[in-house]
């Protein structure tokens, strides 16, 4: 029920078949695996072996680091501390880290105050921020070739999502969820930017939610990628994709992952594409949106 789609085949003389099989998924689950992607696993392995050295820091060097305290939305997220699904009035029990596009101190996008625009946050670990810095560059990189695949199915020229992505309001996500207990990893919820790529270290617990249908469990296939389209996609596309809820249960052994949200550049016109009909929803830039839908998930316990 989930597809799997093989990114070499979008490579290698097989576009047109790739662009169908993914132009199905977007609009029916809204979710699939990406295999022979183009994370290197030295990359992979390279950002799991830094979370790995980051959740295991004692709770005081963390503190610093509390993203509770910055505007910019980069640091560490308590566990306990957010709740994805409000409304069920339990919170996560996953811990986090937020990096984001990596800007100077004195970059003028943060000299002028735009929003989301900081510098990130960084423990006092060897190698860290390479790391993350080197996974989060090649994320973007094919996160984008996605939306040159994803403009292909929408009869778009392959470059139209080009300008949109150019200093992209993407944020790398580590997480940490502690095995055993009650409550919920990560509440139900879909995701706010226009594609999630997910890495997961292959401990069950991700579940969608389709259309119509029943929980299901996210089956794990060893080097690929979680792809799901999220909430600004859905929007773009005028609801033509579909950004599936999906949540993580508690594990029963410690499960990590590893997320990356490409959201679009700041001023990205977020608005019906072409040949998507009669726009649902009026344009919006890739910051407001954003803006709007941070600020409802953080406004119950702020
Ligand atoms: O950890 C996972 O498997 C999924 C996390 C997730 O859905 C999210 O952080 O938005
Ligand atoms: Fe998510």
């Amino acid at each position: 029920m989930i597809p799997v789609l093989d990114w070499q085949r979008f490579l290698s003389g097989d576009a047109a078949g790739f662009v169908a099989d993914l132009g199905r998924a977007c609009r029916g689950p809204g979710f699939f695996l990406l295999t022979n992607h183009a994370i290197p696993t030295a990359l992979t392995d390279g950002i799991f072996g830094a979370a790995e050295r980051f959740f295991a820091l004692p709770e005081a060097q963390k503190a610093p680091l509390d993203i509770r305290r910055n505007p910019h939305n980069r640091g560490w997220v308590p566990g306990g501390s957010e709740s994805l699904d409000a409304a069920s009035g339990q919170v996560d029990r996953k811990e986090a880290f937020n990096v984001g596009l990596d800007l100077a101190p004195d970059d003028p996008r943060i000299l002028a105050g735009e929003p989301f625009r900081g510098v990130n946050l960084w423990p006092a670990l060897d190698g860290f921020d390479a790391a993350c810095l080197a996974y989060y560059d090649a994320a973007w990189r094919q996160g984008t070739a996605l939306m040159g695949a994803v403009a292909r199915d929408l009869g778009l020229s392959p470059a139209h999502f080009d300008g949109a992505f150019r200093a992209p309001l993407a944020t790398l996500r580590l997480l940490h969820y502690p095995p055993g207990g009650g409550g919920i990893g990560a509440g139900a919820h879909t995701d706010y930017g226009a594609l999630t790529l997910l890495a997961t270290d292959g401990e069950p617990g991700l579940q969608v939610l389709p259309r119509g249908g029943e929980w299901t469990d996210v089956p794990h296939l060893e080097g690929a990628l979680v792809v799901n389209i999220g909430d600004c996609l859905m929007r773009w596309t005028n609801d033509i994709y579909a950004s599936t809820p999906h949540r993580v249960r508690p594990p029963r052994r410690q499960r990590r992952s590893v997320a990356f949200f490409l959201d679009p550049d700041p001023d990205a016109e977020i608005a019906a594409l072409p040949g998507t009909g009669a726009p649902v929803y009026p344009p919006v830039t890739g910051a407001a949106y954003l803006r709007s839908r941070l600020e409802a998930t953080y406004s119950e316990d702020t």
